[in-house]
């Protein structure tokens, strides 16, 4: 199945009360782990890439290339976003001409109203061309300079305008963050999300920093209008450990070990096996 926007897979989420993975993708080895598990568990799946990502890929028309190809090559029948991650203006317009079928303008670090007029142009451009498009309000905290700065809460009535200009999803910030959680973390506001959800409606909503949040949290979120659950850190930290026990155990000094075929397959299979706990957790197995 050729890529498809966010648009349906995310109203019939919000409908369902669950949630779909949006599973960034670093390079070949990610990408084909998460289109390969999420065909073999019948469930919808988002591509993130954030715009750093996209330039180690050699660019967006890279990406779009290898994306492409796989969903042909591996027979992908399952409904597939190919999404900017946390993109600026201008990254957001690139991605759009290199054929992605979804974009995220986070302009979270702007004021209301320049996030608003930015975001109200690109809303434009999406819905002619046929994109659906996730906006932020409330910066998702996280780590700066050795910092954990903590997540902010976004304001309910900022929320509200965003939505009405036509987004298809929302990103709010409600105390989560990227990376690691530090143990004094306070949780998630449930009151914030539930304020967002409120004055937002149908809109389905987005939760970053997906990694590292405990079940019972995730599930309350769901509850509560999260229809999209990002997750980055979570896949690379199960890459780094099975690939490390394999150098340690010497398996890349055996025979062909150090062949990459080789080399880099426990470290596929390990972002599969976090893809599929994802999956089941937030209940998108069988929704595609
Ligand atoms: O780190 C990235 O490049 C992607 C993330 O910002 C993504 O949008 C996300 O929210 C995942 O968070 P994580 O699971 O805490 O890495
Ligand atoms: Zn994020």
């Amino acid at each position: 199945m050729p890529l498809v926007n966010a648009k349906e897979m995310l109203t019939k989420a919000k409908a369902g009360h669950y949630a779909v993975g949006q599973f960034n993708i670093n390079n070949l080895e990610w990408t084909k782990a998460i289109l390969l598990t999420a065909e073999e568990l019948n469930s919808p799946v988002i591509l993130g890439v954030s715009e750093g990502a996209g330039k180690y890929m050699c660019g967006y028309k890279t990406v779009v290339g290898m994306v492409n190809g796989m969903l042909e090559e591996l027979n992908i029948t399952v409904p597939v976003a190919l999404h900017l991650d946390h993109g600026s203006y201008e990254g957001a317009k690139a991605c759009i001409e290199a054929g992605f079928s979804s974009v995220m303008f986070d302009g979270s670090h702007y004021d209301i109203d320049e996030n608003v007029a930015k975001t109200t142009e690109l809303v434009n451009i999406c819905n002619e061309k046929g994109l659906s498009i996730e906006a932020e309000v409330g910066a998702i905290g996280g780590e700066e300079d050795g910092v954990i700065g903590s997540g902010e809460c976004a304001d309910p009535e900022e929320c509200k305008r965003i939505a009405d200009l036509g987004v298809t999803m929302l990103a709010a910030g409600i105390g989560n963050i990227h990376g690691k959680y530090p143990a004094n973390w306070a949780g998630l506001s449930f009151e914030t999300l539930d304020a967002v959800q409120q004055k937002t409606g149908d809109m389905p909503l987005v939760l970053h920093g997906g990694s590292g949040i405990p079940d019972e949290m995730v599930k309350k979120a769901i509850t509560l209008g999260v229809s999209k659950v990002n997750v980055n850190t979570e896949c690379q930290l199960a890459f780094a450990e099975a690939t490390r026990k394999y150098i340690e155990a010497g398996k890349d000094q055996e025979g062909k070990g150090f062949d990459p075929r080789k080399l880099l397959a426990p470290g596929f299979e390990a972002i599969k096996a976090t893809v599929k706990e994802k999956m089941e957790l937030f209940g998108s197995v069988n929704k595609a």
